[in-house]
């Protein structure tokens, strides 16, 4: 056991708002955040994203991955949502990670400044994927690779799988806020998922934050989901 503390994020990937907000809701005693992203953001908006993040920590998860003038310009829109944390692509570089860095400093007061969490290589993808994109060598060594990029590029933390919180840990100490997607309780569908573990192992492994979506909202029973989830966390 890793000693930190484990919360749990319910991602909320819908585009209909009293769906998310049902889950919300459902999952309220259970999670320490909530998870916006692309689907329900393009869908919706902005504004039906601050409604339905209501007084929930808000982890808004729009992978930004642009030229840095654009990734900082996108930054300063994001004021009035007043995200928790926020992410962007690890693979956008040094100079695109810097201006994240700088908007967020930039934008937000001190005391509601986002954490800056870089995506390094996203849970969905294993070996043969990243081969493809013509990435060589193991998941865990790219990884890494971005994880220390980014970090000294201005990042608070990174997103990974459980798989590469050791190595990560190995490299780059304590500082980073580790967020793990890519978890399965025992016995529920792995969907697109490649990178996995449960969460209980999610939290030996040393995660500060997992993001879990579809065994929590498509499950039969999803306040049921997410207070088992949060019992695996605290056991
Ligand atoms: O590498 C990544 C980065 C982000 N995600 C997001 O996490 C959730 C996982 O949902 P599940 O339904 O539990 O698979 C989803 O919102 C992704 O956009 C990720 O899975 N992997």
């Amino acid at each position: 056991m890793s000693g930190r503390s484990t919360r749990l994020i319910v991602a909320l990937d819908t585009k209909d708002t009293a769906q998310a907000m049902r889950w919300r809701a459902e999952s309220a005693g259970h999670a320490g955040a909530v998870k916006l992203g692309l689907e329900f953001t393009y869908a919706r908006g902005l504004e039906a994203v601050r409604d339905v993040a209501g007084d929930s920590p808000l982890f808004l998860d729009l992978k930004l991955h642009d030229i840095p003038n654009t990734v900082a310009s996108a930054i300063g829109s994001l004021k009035a949502v007043r995200p928790a944390m926020l992410t962007i692509h690890a693979a956008g570089g040094r100079a695109m990670i810097a201006a994240a860095r700088q908007a967020i400093d930039g934008t937000f007061p001190d005391g509601a400044r986002p954490l800056l969490l870089a995506v390094t290589v996203l849970t969905s993808m294993d070996t043969q994927a990243m081969h493809e994109i013509g990435v060589e060598g193991s998941v865990e060594a790219q990884v890494v690779r971005l994880g220390q990029l980014a970090m000294e590029s201005g990042a608070d933390g990174l997103v990974c799988s459980s798989h590469e919180i050791a190595p990560l840990r190995a490299a780059l100490g304590e500082a980073p806020v580790l967020v793990v997607p890519g978890i399965r309780p025992a016995g529920s569908a792995v969907g697109d998922q490649k990178r996995i573990m449960t969460p209980a192992q999610a939290r030996a492994a040393g995660a500060d934050w997992i993001v879990v979506g579809r065994p929590i909202t498509r499950a039969a029973d999803p306040a049921a989901a997410a207070a088992a989830i949060a019992a695996e966390l605290s056991d």
